[in-house]
């Protein structure tokens, strides 16, 4: 705990005054200015937003990369709608407030006039998302190899950690939109956690939070989380098991090639009948240990319990991660590909701790099952499992739905006191290339259903 609590001090340099303590430090850490920009300047630096510069497309923009200072400063620019003002003020204040090196900075921002909207500047990251690392296999024109199990681990770690300073801050931060594809990885390989724009800063108790409707992606989102009074960090952890449960699997939190799509129902049946090899993604080269993957899979599985009171916080996360981590550099393979790549460790501590938990399946509203297995650390790998998983993965196809975000309307349409979900459902489609199977993005849908709170909530479970 030593090693936690002083590297997340290290670690979060918080920009707000809330946040500096000077108990906690005698010097407060270095501020970052925020800088605003001229419109014109980031016209500049995005070819006028031209479609060379063009990244990516969220639900409430368009992001454009920029050259700046001269070619010293690389960004990415978010361009975002009108509709999604409140959000963007949202992540401006949160981001101006905290900064962390597993997450993605702000820069600054500048104030569109003519479309009475703002624009972020935040770092760019060079490598995509790691909801695209770990679903497909080729990026751009050049073939990639799956995830390897140490990158997986390193990139559950280094969110851990960036969510654990979050909710340890003195003024906490909950991001409320934890996944994949909110992951970027950076030009040096390390995960760093973007988009706040559904993110609280505060403590729960505060009025201003206890007003929030509930907000997230479909799939991710904690089923106990119905209104704004179930708001607590603990609906992070449960997005961050499910995170977990998709990084060991490879498989999409809701993903209608597997049955039960939803990847809670799928996952924590198996891991309560002990076949955790089953879940393991079977492209990764060099499997890890069993015990490595239950180690894993019992902390997902206590991660997305139903009951958040008994879910793991950040810092327990954190020290599991730790230890499969150092399980993985202590095994004879990850040795061998070190000395090769002179790939670098991170100090880790290991605290060895018996796990003993009793898991309860999220399902529908209130509608649980009660799980009987009790997973210990003596738990090992039934040889039928890894069967078992060939045969999910044989029968996969391509189709896949992506997430539903819940929250204020991306286009604006519905009342305030309503929630909307947009459904993105993304249709993938198969097709073998020259040089073997590759997976291509043919359609992508948006619709939005008005619902009240609880109606939706419940059904995303
Ligand atoms: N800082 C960045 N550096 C490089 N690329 C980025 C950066 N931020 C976003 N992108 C790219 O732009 C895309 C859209 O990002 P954005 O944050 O707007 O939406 P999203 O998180 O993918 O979706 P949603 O807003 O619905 O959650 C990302 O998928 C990514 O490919």
């Amino acid at each position: 705990m030593g090693y936690l609590s002083c590297n997340v001090e290290s670690a979060v340099s918080i920009c707000d005054p809330y946040n500096c303590n000077p108990r906690r430090s005698k010097k407060p850490p270095p501020q970052t200015p925020l800088r605003v920009f001229k419109y014109d300047e980031l016209a500049a630096a995005t070819n006028g937003f031209s479609a060379g510069n063009f990244l990516g497309k969220g639900s409430h923009g368009r992001v454009y990369k920029a050259v700046l200072d001269g070619g010293k400063l690389l960004a990415a620019v978010k361009r975002t709608t009108i509709a999604s003002a409140s959000q963007v003020d949202n992540e401006i204040e949160i981001l101006s407030r905290v900064r962390h090196r597993y997450m993605v900075n702000l820069i600054g921002y500048c104030v569109d006039q003519r479309r009475k909207t703002k624009l972020l500047v935040v770092e760019y990251m060079s490598n995509g998302t790691l909801h695209d690392h770990l679903h497909y296999s080729r990026s751009g024109s050049s073939l990639q190899p799956p995830l390897s199990w140490n990158r997986r681990i390193k990139h559950a770690l280094q969110i851990a950690i960036a969510l654990h300073a979050l909710h340890s801050a003195e003024t906490p931060v909950i991001h409320r939109d934890i996944k994949s594809s909110n992951i970027l990885i950076d030009g040096d390989g390390n995960a760093r956690l973007a988009d706040f724009g559904l993110a609280l800063i505060g403590h729960v108790d505060d009025e201003r939070l206890k007003a929030t409707p509930p907000a997230g992606t479909m799939g991710y989102l904690d089923p106990s989380y119905l209104a704004p009074a179930d708001l607590t960090a603990k609906s992070d952890v449960f997005s961050f098991g499910i995170l977990l449960f998709e990084i060991v699997s490879g498989r999409d939190a809701i993903d209608l090639n597997y049955s039960p799509p939803c990847v809670v129902d799928w996952a924590v049946p198996l891991a309560r009948r002990g076949e955790y090899g089953a879940l393991c993604d079977s492209r990764i080269r060099n499997r890890p240990s069993s015990a490595a993957i239950r180690r894993l899979v019992v902390m997902a599985a206590r991660c997305v319990r139903s009951t958040a009171e008994k879910r793991p916080d950040m810092s327990e996360v954190v020290e599991c991660l730790k230890t499969v981590r150092k399980m993985a550099q202590e095994s004879p393979v990850w040795n061998r590909l070190r000395r090769r790549t002179g790939d670098g460790s991170e100090n880790v501590n290991v605290s060895e701790e018996k796990e003993e938990i009793n898991v309860r399946i999220v399902r529908g509203g209130s509608a649980k099952k009660k799980m009987n297995k009790v997973f210990t650390e003596d738990d090992t790998v039934p040889e039928q499992a890894v069967t078992r998983r060939n045969r999910v993965l044989r029968s996969r196809s391509v189709g896949a739905m992506g997430g539903a975000r819940v929250g204020p309307d991306p286009n604006g349409v519905v009342e305030d006191d309503k929630v909307v979900t947009t459904i993105r459902v993304l249709v993938e489609r198969e097709r073998l290339g020259k040089t073997g199977a590759m997976m291509k993005l043919s359609k992508s849908r948006s619709v939005g259903i008005v619902r009240s709170h609880k109606t939706v909530s419940l059904r995303l479970y």
